[in-house]
């Protein structure tokens, strides 16, 4: 049973998104190398929900249902400026957020495999202009609503930021959204897929997974790497801080996989993209301490970093704010997550394990008295 706990190498589905063998990632059969190099983020969205890439004519009918959805019903903006109000997590916005865009969605119920694939749409584009708008609502700026001709992520990066983004910041957030997307049966995907096998909504099973995605020993580790960079003095601080955290049995946020053990593919297009982003901002000891973090950790450990860990300094680069990371990385998983929801509804089985019970036994029910 133990050799069990967190069902460590139990394959708990068939599934045809994404593979890992080995340190391989790929979508659909396309390598992540290939996706990363070379794909818009939307091209990977069509993908993983249709098991191919989308023509040019579907690429753009595509982009401008998803522009066209990317509009938000305005009574979202009165409820995040209470939330604002209550200093909440965006992450907890988001997954509030998730759950109150069925309200306005009027095949929210409807479970028809044309309504899932509508409702994914509606999802994968208003999640962009949920975190964009919480973000700027909390900040006491003005929403900015999403502008025709920009790509998902240049349109996400203009509506965070008020100005339209340039080439290298587009480059990075479209490859991080592609970098992001899917990741076979992670602890949010999973989740995902354990909410719809009883047959709930798509609504549901986005905001359940989100609530998976939240936690630091998932995509909660970006938000906590910045933490760990910024708390760390300097290259030469690293030793002694990471000394402390071992002593401490504290775990070193970014590093380590469940799955990976010779390292995620993906982390070596944020390594790069870290290096030339933290230049440009003129912060380049935020990717030193990064190499020597690394560098540490593989020596007294044997971790290498994972997709969280220069993500975290690519998006700092980008000026976004660190408690904003997390809600990223959903922007770009929502996508993995419906198309693993579409899947599962497709050929479901309700998902029940057992468990083996190791609890008291024999007891008899004591009057209040005699406790
Ligand atoms: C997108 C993603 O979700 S990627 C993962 C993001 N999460 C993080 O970066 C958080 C830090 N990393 C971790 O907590 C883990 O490596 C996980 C959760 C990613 C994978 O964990 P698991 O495969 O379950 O490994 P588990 O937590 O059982 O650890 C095994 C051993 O390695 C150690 N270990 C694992 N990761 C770390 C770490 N990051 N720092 C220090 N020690 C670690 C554990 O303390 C444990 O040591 P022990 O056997 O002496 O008790
Ligand atoms: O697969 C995992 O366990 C975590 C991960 O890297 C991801 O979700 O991208």
């Amino acid at each position: 049973m133990s050799d069990k706990k967190g069902l460590e190498g139990v394959v708990a589905a068939e599934s045809r998104i994404s593979s890992i063998i080995g340190s391989q990632l790929t979508y659909c059969g396309y390598e992540i190398d290939d996706l990363a190099e070379n794909a818009l983020f939307e091209e990977v969205v069509f993908l993983l929900w249709n098991d191919r890439l989308p023509n040019q004519d579907e690429l753009e009918n595509f982009q401008s249902k998803m522009f066209d959805y990317m509009t938000l019903n305005p009574r979202i903006y009165d409820h995040f400026a209470e939330y604002a109000a209550d200093q909440v997590h965006p992450m907890t916005a988001v997954r509030t957020a998730l759950s109150y865009l069925a309200h306005f969605d009027p095949n929210a119920e409807d479970m028809s495999d044309e309504a899932n694939q509508e409702k994914s749409i509606r999802i994968q584009a208003k999640i962009a202009s949920v975190v964009a708008a919480f973000s700027r609502i909390r900040n006491d700026q003005e929403v900015i609503r999403p502008k025709e001709g920009l790509t998902y992520a240049a349109n996400f990066l203009y509506m965070l930021n008020g100005e339209e983004p340039n080439d290298t910041q587009v480059e990075a957030m479209n490859k991080a959204l592609v970098l992001h997307a899917d990741h076979e049966l992670n602890a949010s995907t999973f989740t995902a897929r354990v909410c719809v096998a009883t047959l709930s909504d798509v609504y549901s099973g986005v905001s359940a997974a989100a609530g998976a995605l939240k936690g630091p020993l998932h995509g909660g580790a970006n938000e906590r790497v910045m933490q760990m960079l910024s708390e760390i003095e300097s290259v030469d601080a690293v030793e002694g801080y990471l000394e402390e955290k071992f002593a401490n049995k504290e775990k070193i946020m970014g590093m380590g996989h469940r799955v990976y053990k010779e390292g995620d593919p993906r982390a070596k297009y944020l390594k790069d993209m870290s290096k030339k982003l933290t230049d440009q901002a003129g912060e380049p000891e935020f990717y030193e301490k990064s190499i020597k973090i690394a560098e540490v950790v593989e020596r007294e450990k044997g971790l290498l970093p994972n997709v969280d860990f220069f993500s975290a300094t690519v998006y700092h680069s980008l000026g976004i704010d660190h408690d904003l990371f997390t809600p990223i990385f959903a922007v770009s998983r929502v996508s993995g997550w419906l198309a693993h929801i579409l899947e599962q509804y497709q050929d479901n089985r309700l998902i029940r394990p057992r468990a083996e019970y190791i609890g008291q036994t024999g007891k008899k029910y004591e009057p209040i008295e005699n406790r």
